[in-house]
């Protein structure tokens, strides 16, 4: 048995099945040459029958590639067949996919044919297919449904008609694992022409099962599984590619066989088709989410830094992402904030104030969902200030802002210690605030610059407010980042204050001192 597994992808036909997931012909190209570069072995453009337009594009693919083996679709009807040699007639290497159910209910209710027309039918399409291409894929569609006695039948007699490759579809996604593969072996054991052909599997996923019953055929013999990018595909989707392969790949203890793709394609082919389909990947998909290789937990992280494989089974580059990524948020530890900073060209003079500032990380992780390097730096900037050197704390802050009414703000500063507590109106809510402060602090201090930077995006966005101030000709800029930017104001203000009475002889700052 081969030890190469053929992966067919069939995002150009089936995944295009998906409601809302037409492709023009030149997004055909350019998905079709993003799985060249893949290196995927049988690239299926569509079903040159269905349209004119589909028919440009088989065709157009066919000229384009020339690595892949490009493929079209056909029922086991002589126009389809004709129709699907003519669009495949440049490509460098053909072939011809033609089917026809053989689950009891789709022959009686859908084709209303006989079982034995329906062998007659896939006997004759296998032929005609074989007059223009030694490359015959034959389909029995609902074979997860059909009577094993009769997909041998059938099979015998298509592989003996010229078939080269014989795929078992479970067509609606209602296959187990085990029954699945159990299928393939028994079908493989009794057809008695069965190794004239490649045994293939085309899974759909209705019931979430699409790549778990790929490899389970591919374990009892299978040796081509039908997939696509992103599992698009008709309803709930087919088997996702990069999961089969990467399943293959990372588990070759347990496979006999692997594949020919290019690992590192897979992210770049994944947003090319979330982006030309409109089909965005959701967060959490497996290899190819945004997730998938993205570590949020102290635990994990602590444990990702000190040895990857900890809790990686997979590396990132290998699947073309640039790395893996540790994102700071809620559940982040010591470790990767301490590593993060470090990156960011950052170090802490003591364990302490390290952890002064992984407290007020936390605290900031507790109202944003992801917190970006301008977060740490703005966060770790107001430690820096504050750091045993504040006389002027900010301890509360409320304003009153209505349409037609002059804002007014309540400000509450420590001052060395004791707490002050002013109201003011002002222009604005920020120029209410500031009044407040000043009839506290009387700083005297003429306000040069005020600036307001949102350095993450989003509504939950930080504020990084910096204002400068200028007294007796000496000037200082302040920072006060907050998702707040009134509050994130108000910091930034005391913050520029205290940098002025840094240095100066520790006495309460009354009305006029600072
Ligand atoms: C499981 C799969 O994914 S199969 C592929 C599904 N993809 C598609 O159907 C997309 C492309 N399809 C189309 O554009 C159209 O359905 C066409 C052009 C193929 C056919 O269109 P129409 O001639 O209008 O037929 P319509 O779609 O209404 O019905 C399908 C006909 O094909 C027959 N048929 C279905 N499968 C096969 C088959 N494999 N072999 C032969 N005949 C078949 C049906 O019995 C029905 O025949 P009837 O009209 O005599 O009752
Ligand atoms: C055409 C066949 C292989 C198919 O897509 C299916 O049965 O799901
Ligand atoms: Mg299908």
């Amino acid at each position: 048995m081969s030890d190469r597994l053929i992966i067919f992808d069939t995002t150009l036909r089936d995944g295009e099945q998906s409601p809302g997931a037409s492709m023009t012909r030149d997004e055909k190209v350019r998905i079709a040459k993003a799985l060249e570069r893949l290196r995927v072995d049988v690239i299926e453009a569509g079903f040159p029958i269905a349209s004119p337009g589909d028919f440009e594009a088989v065709q157009a693919v066919a000229e384009a590639v020339r690595e892949s083996t490009v493929c079209g679709l056909a029922r086991a009807k002589d126009a389809d067949i004709d129709r699907a040699a003519e669009a495949l007639r440049p490509a460098a290497r053909a072939r011809i996919h033609t089917f026809i159910a053989t689950s009891p209910i789709h022959m009686r209710e859908k084709l209303r044919l006989e079982p034995d027309e329906v062998v007659a039918h896939a006997v004759r399409a296998v032929r005609r297919a074989r007059r223009y291409t030694d490359d015959v894929e034959f389909s029995p569609e609902d074979a997860g449904r059909s009577e094993p006695d009769f997909l041998c039948r059938i099979l015998e007699a298509v592989i003996a008609a010229g078939a080269t490759t014989v795929n078992i579809p479970d067509t609606v996604g209602y296959a187990l694992p085990d029954q699945f593969g159990a299928l393939i072996a028994e079908l493989m054991a009794r057809v008695p022409n069965a190794d004239k052909a490649v045994w293939s599997v085309h899974c759909h996923n209705d019931l979430g099962l699409a790549v778990a019953n790929s490899l389970a055929a591919v374990l009892a013999g299978a040796r081509q599984v039908e997939c696509t990018i992103n599992g698009l595909g008709e309803r709930a989707g087919n088997a996702a590619l990069e999961e089969v392969v990467m399943a293959v790949r990372t588990r070759q203890d347990r496979f006999p066989c692997d594949t020919g793709i290019d690992t590192r394609q897979i992210v770049p082919c994944s947003r090319l088709v979330a982006s030309i389909t409109g089909f965005p990947v959701q967060p959490n998909k497996a290899v190819v989410g945004a997730n998938a290789f993205a570590h949020e937990s102290g635990i994990h992280q602590d444990g990702v830094l000190k040895k990857r494989e900890t809790y990686e089974i997979m590396r990132a580059e290998d699947v073309g992402w640039s790395a893996n990524r540790i994102v700071l948020g809620k559940h982040s530890g010591r470790n990767a904030f301490r590593t993060r900073l470090r990156e960011l060209g950052i170090e802490f003079d003591s364990e302490e104030a390290l952890n002064e500032a992984f407290a007020r990380f936390k605290e900031l992780a507790d109202k944003k969902h992801e917190i970006y390097d301008e977060d740490l730096q703005a966060l770790v900037s107001e430690t820096a200030v504050v750091t045993g050197q504040e006389r002027l704390r900010l301890v509360y802050l409320r304003v009153c802002s209505e349409t037609g009414e002059t804002p007014e703000a309540t400000v509450t500063v420590a001052v060395d210690g004791e707490e002050r507590t002013a109201t003011a109106r002002g222009d604005g809510p920020v120029d209410a605030s500031f009044r407040a402060i000043e009839s506290i602090v009387a700083s005297g201090t003429e306000l040069l610059l005020y600036s307001v930077n949102s350095i993450t995006t989003g509504t939950d966005a930080q504020g990084e407010v910096t204002v400068r101030l200028r007294k007796n000709g000496r000037v200082v800029n302040g920072q006060g980042a907050d998702t707040d930017i009134v509050i994130a104001s108000a910091k930034s203000y005391i913050n520029a204050l205290n940098r002025i009475l840094q240095g100066e002889p520790k006495t309460h700052p009354q009305a006029g001192d600072v």
